[in-house]
């Protein structure tokens, strides 16, 4: 059966939109990383499914899928990019939408200058909960990867789990080396997001992700809060910060105990129908 989509972006971070609430499909992994493929499918980091919400509280279901296929429990950049969907294809006409993902509720909104901000939530930090090997919570651990040897990292989950690492240039950083080999290690039992951390000021960093089931891409929204977090945590960075990543910038910002806010841009590319 064929449906509408949109495919979209959150400073490069690119998706495939689909409305399930007017239309009727069954997401099949295989059939998803079929059509992520860049040369024989549409191409996508994420598929992103707007769902009927399964509760009252809330306007919609946002439901996300890696390149790979697998299902997801969170996704920033797609955050934005699903309050412009729902908003600009009639499915509501609030600007203040909450929806609900496999790790809770987030908060959207569309702001007047065309950017959206997020409410992300309070990171968790509980090693269990991350879920990362670990007997106590710290703000740094050391762990030995294979393929890589030893190495200091942060770890926060924002509904899904990232190690954050800090090098001294993200031009150089080893992220196609590390990036499959910490995704991949034991200390993450449901593997990582991966991002690399250049300090540049105490309000500024530049950063470069790879992605769990995505590999690199130009941004990462759970990321940036991620790397925000963990830089605060850790004594590097104050309050308020862009985050310049290779396809754009983010403002994230964190008072150090509640949820973390994230604003940017999401643009939609073009529609098209494709059978799932
Ligand atoms: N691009 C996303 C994150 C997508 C999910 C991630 N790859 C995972 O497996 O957790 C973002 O902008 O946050």
């Amino acid at each position: 059966m064929w449906l509408k989509f949109s495919k979209m972006h959150g400073i490069g971070n690119d998706f495939v939109v689909v409305d399930l609430v007017t239309q009727h499909a069954n997401i099949r992994p295989e059939r998803v990383a079929e059509l992520a493929d860049r040369n024989f499918g549409i191409g996508f980091d994420q598929l992103l499914v707007v769902e009927k919400p399964t509760r009252p509280d809330v306007d919609f279901q946002y439901r996300i899928f890696n390149a790979d296929g697998s299902e997801v429990e969170n996704c920033g950049n797609g955050a934005r990019c699903f309050a412009r969907f729902v908003y600009d294809q009639n499915l509501t006409g609030k600007r203040d939408i909450r929806v609900e993902t496999a790790s809770g509720i987030m908060e959207l909104h569309l702001t007047d200058d065309h950017q959206v901000t997020v409410d992300m939530g309070k990171p968790e930090l509980t090693p269990a909960h991350i879920p990362f090997e670990a007997n106590a919570f710290a703000t740094e651990y050391t762990i030995d990867v294979p393929e890589v040897g030893i190495i200091n990292l942060g770890a926060v989950s924002m509904g899904n789990p990232h190690a954050v690492i800090r090098v001294d240039d993200v031009d150089t950083a080893p992220v196609e080396s590390w990036g499959p080999a910490v995704e991949s290690c034991a200390a993450f039992p449901n593997k990582v997001n991966v991002g690399f951390m250049q300090i540049v000021s105490p309000h500024h960093i530049r950063l470069r992700v790879f992605e769990r089931g995505s590999g690199e891409t130009l941004a990462c929204g759970t990321g940036a809060c991620a790397a925000v977090v963990s830089g605060q945590l850790r004594g590097w960075l104050s309050q308020g910060v862009k985050v310049s990543l290779p396809g754009g910038e983010l403002m994230i910002d964190w008072d150090g105990e509640g949820a973390v806010k994230m604003t940017g841009p999401a643009e939609r590319v073009f529609e098209g129908k494709v059978n799932l």
